[in-house]
């Protein structure tokens, strides 16, 4: 490991991805300083969603190295999964539980002390409170889209990973998920925002990497 990317919060060495003949990612090298958050931004297929889910150890790079606050992602996968949330399009949720059994459930296999409190609280935050009792197969995408956010939150990670966070919500969801990244923030969680809304992106992070065709050029 070099000095550089020992104070990294993630860190990409010639990193490249292939599915089947298609190279989703190609040479990818890059370092984001801890304390900052990152903005990826990249048309539709750049390779966005490919990152994310390397760097949430949900894929291994077909070439390079990808280092995780400080550790690699393929040998630390196990201790990383417990550090590193995904926000995806994906959002694991139980269909058939409400979405307050849905937070209980994660609370107590995540050991929390007062797991029932948790989960009402942050359905409270996610603005969920009126629907807590609802099971989750009734829920719209923007309802969905708030209560995965509910639950990377109740994970509290060190690094959250935000696939179109904004994608889903209504201009008053917008607002609050900005809130709740800018909060993530001020609590020293690193923050890797994908997204098209680039104002949104831009004001909530420092760094920007933009992707096209799986290479980063200058954005
Ligand atoms: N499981 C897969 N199998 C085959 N090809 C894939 C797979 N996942 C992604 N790809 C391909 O890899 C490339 C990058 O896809 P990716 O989903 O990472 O892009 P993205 O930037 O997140 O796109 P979007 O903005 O549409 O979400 C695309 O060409 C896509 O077709």
């Amino acid at each position: 490991m070099t000095p550089h990317s020992a104070a990294a919060a993630l860190a990409l060495h010639d990193v490249s991805k292939r599915y089947g003949r298609r190279w989703a990612l190609a040479r990818l090298t890059y370092s984001l300083p801890a304390g900052r958050s990152l903005l990826l931004t990249g048309h539709n297929g750049s390779g966005k969603t490919t990152l994310l889910r390397m760097l949430a150890t949900a894929l291994s790079p077909t070439a390079g190295r990808v280092e995780v606050l400080g550790k690699d992602a393929v040998v630390h996968r196990d201790e990383l999964r417990r550090d590193v949330a995904l926000l995806s399009h994906a959002s694991f949720l139980y269909e058939d539980l409400t979405a307050h059994q849905n937070l209980t459930v994660l609370a107590r296999l995540l050991g929390h002390p007062s797991p029932k409190d948790a989960a009402e609280g942050l359905l409270g935050r996610v603005g969920l409170g009126k629907r807590s009792d609802n099971p989750v197969r009734g829920f719209s995408a923007g309802m969905r889209k708030r209560l995965a956010i509910a639950r990377l939150l109740m994970k509290a990670p060190t690094l959250a990973l935000l696939d179109e966070p904004f994608g889903e919500l209504d201009p008053e969801g917008i607002r609050e998920m900005e809130g709740i990244i800018a909060q993530l923030k001020s609590s020293g969680v690193t923050v890797v925002l994908a997204t098209h809304l680039i104002d949104q992106g831009l004001s909530l992070c420092e760094e920007r990497l933009h992707l096209q065709d799986g290479r980063a050029v200058l954005a």
